[in-house]
């Protein structure tokens, strides 16, 4: 079956020198710690340093964003080819707040989906809908958008290497959590676009993570539904003690 998948996604937050001394206690908090992938994002001048601290760790390298492009006058971008270069292994596209923040749309986000698998990076695609789509009852609807866009062109060998991310926008930093229930509905629903995007075998091998104000205390439930195979993590991956617990609470 799948394995569980927990990722740090770390935002702005951390300089490179806290980052490297923040993983150095990590790995060691997570050193007993088996049949669960981890990583960790932390925002680009960190990559380097933290991928010399975590050398011989089993926790894995992400990235927050990239361009699409190998290399070009794109000033203040990062490239997919960098970020293989430095050995990064998953990197986070379509987080909502690069949709809100940065005007990053579903053609955009999907030329970068393209651009991480020629550069051999996994993607974790993030969809989810605001309040207002909740309240509106089209969250269904917005979720099939940004899956079916994010994925137009992907093949399904492609496929079996990608994480989704289902993220609705009003759990983000708020305390709120979407019910277990709740986020395995849209995590189903999800894996059923999967499906009919590249056939029921590769749909189950396909990791779907839920994230919004995960934490030590609801990592459980949210792990016990059956379309919820891990967690895209903010705010209290920052912590060790709470991402360590968020860790091991979902095996
Ligand atoms: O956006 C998130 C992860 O990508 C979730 O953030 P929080 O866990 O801080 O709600």
């Amino acid at each position: 079956m799948r394995t569980p998948f927990i990722a740090g996604n770390w935002k702005m937050y951390k300089t490179p020198i806290e980052a490297a001394g923040f993983v150095r206690e990590l790995i060691d908090s997570l050193k007993d710690v088996n049949g669960v992938d981890v990583a960790v994002c932390p925002p680009f001048p960190a990559l380097w340093p933290v991928k010399e601290a975590l050398e011989s760790s089993n926790i894995a390298l992400g990235a927050q964003n990239m361009h699409f492009e190998k290399e070009g006058a794109f000033t203040g971008e990062v490239s997919p080819a960098m970020l293989q270069d430095i050995g990064v292994k998953y990197v986070i596209l379509g987080h909502s707040e690069r949709r809100a923040y940065f005007g990053e749309t579903d053609e955009l986000i999907n030329q970068k989906i393209k651009a991480a698998f020629t550069w051999g990076l996994n993607p974790i695609l993030c969809v989810g809908e605001t309040l207002s789509e909740r309240e509106q009852g089209i969250t269904k609807a917005v979720v099939e958008i940004q899956v079916r866009k994010g994925l137009l062109g992907v093949t399904p060998e492609q496929a079996e290497k990608l994480t989704l991310a289902y993220e609705p926008v009003w759990a983000i930093g708020t305390g709120k959590t979407a019910t277990p229930e709740d986020a395995q509905e849209v995590c189903s629903f999800i894996r059923e676009t999967l499906a009919s995007l590249f056939g029921r075998e590769v749909a189950a091998k396909i990791r779907i993570q839920y994230g919004g104000s995960v934490k030590p205390e609801n990592i459980k439930e949210l792990m016990a539904e059956p379309d919820i195979d891990g967690a895209l993590v903010g705010g209290a991956s920052l912590k060790v003690d709470s991402f360590t617990a968020i860790v091991k609470g979902s095996i």
